[in-house]
């Protein structure tokens, strides 16, 4: 097992009567890339602040190689922070602004030119020492805000959206970019975004925020296929979720029918939700189908159509498919046991329990 290296303990926040952080409770292993991700305002940038150092808890502790650092100020602590407006210094070339921090610990001249080169050498600008930062385009600056991060040798890099002012294409070059960095270099990365698409791409972890608290942690495809309830599954991809009961261990009832799953330890009768992926579903012809639904409209998104749907309850469904439909059609979906995830509908509203990680090993 990697060493922890990060531990948050109890980390609450408030501002006045607003708690902006609730019980957040983590620990971040050595070398591996975590991601917060939540919708605007969840808390994502105050907990990098409260680890950075640039805002204080209200309670609980931060650790570093487990020592607190509450008492110790941003500059002292071991990790350094990439802004999503990237901070650069726009009266400074780029070599000034990664050898910046260089400077300010008193490096000696030689080691800084060496750290320098090397670090522009990572992200792939050393032709561009001596550019100023206004003839730079927005990736050039993002990569030059990454090697002035990394120039430093911190334990821990923290992420502020840094890809959010890049445009589509960009973005997902930087998304390879800075997992394969993250890789190569071996430190902590701690990634915030909002874009779920971006965390389950380039992740190891993924705390997934609502409203100060961290709902459910896990790798992708874990986030991805097992989400803890409503607001996970429809916040990380596109999901039907269709109101059910259990009948008993691996039977779910639906929409009137009853199908076989893969899910077990509720009690019968139980209500919940169950989660269809829009890939997941398959169409056939009505009679075939193990449910039929009335096609609404339908999007060409390119590699694939998005059709939407409606059952006999009203409730709407998306369907990915490679064929096209009609409008106003009447067809089947079939669809396999693993193919659905049922979720207790009591843990709706439902927190991950966080702090059970203080324990968890
Ligand atoms: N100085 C402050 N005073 C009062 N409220 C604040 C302050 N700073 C942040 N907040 C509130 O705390 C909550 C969390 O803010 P935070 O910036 O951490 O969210 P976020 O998840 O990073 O959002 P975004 O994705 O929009 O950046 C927000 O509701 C915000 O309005």
């Amino acid at each position: 097992m990697s060493k922890t290296i990060i531990e948050l303990q109890h980390i609450y926040k408030k501002y006045g009567d607003f708690t902006a952080l609730n019980d957040i409770n983590f620990k971040l292993n050595q070398g591996e890339f975590y991601t917060l991700l939540g919708p605007s305002g969840c808390g994502k940038t105050t907990i990098l602040q409260t680890i950075a150092g640039f805002t204080d808890a209200t309670s609980g502790q931060v650790l570093f190689d487990g020592q607190k650092i509450n008492d110790i100020p941003a500059s002292k602590r071991q990790l350094n922070t990439v802004f999503q407006d990237y901070a650069l210094f726009p009266n400074m070339n780029v070599h000034d602004n990664v050898a910046f921090g260089l400077v300010l610990h008193k490096v000696k001249k030689a080691e800084i030119e060496e750290r320098v080169h090397d670090a522009l050498k990572l992200v792939q600008l050393d032709q561009y020492a001596n550019r100023e930062i206004a003839e730079l385009s927005g990736g050039q600056k993002q990569r030059i805000a990454i090697a002035r991060a990394i120039v430093n040798r911190p334990k821990v890099l923290l992420l502020d959206e840094p890809l959010s002012a890049l445009d589509a294409k960009l973005r997902k070059d930087m998304q390879y970019e800075l997992r394969s960095l993250q890789q190569n270099l071996g430190i902590t990365f701690l990634f915030v975004t909002h874009d779920q698409e971006e965390a389950l791409a380039m992740s190891d972890q993924i705390f997934v925020m609502n409203k100060g608290q961290i709902l459910q942690k896990g790798d992708p495809v874990d986030i991805y296929d097992e989400p803890i309830n409503h607001f996970v599954a429809d916040f990380i991809g596109e999901s039907n979720i269709i109101p059910g009961h259990m009948i008993q261990d691996y039977e779910v009832s639906f929409l009137g029918h009853t199908f076989e799953c893969a899910d077990a330890g509720m009690r019968p009768n139980e209500p919940v939700e169950v989660v269809i992926r829009p890939e997941d579903l398959v169409i056939t012809t009505p009679e075939k189908g193990k449910l039929q639904v009335k096609v609404s409209t339908q999007l060409f998104r390119g590699d694939y159509y998005e059709i939407l749907a409606y059952d006999n309850q009203d409730n709407e469904w998306l369907i990915h498919s490679t064929n096209a439909t009609k409008d106003n059609a009447v067809i089947g979906l079939t669809f396999g046991p693993n193919d659905m995830h049922v979720m207790r509908y009591n843990e709706t509203e439902a927190k991950f329990n966080s702090r059970l990680e203080t324990y968890e090993e």
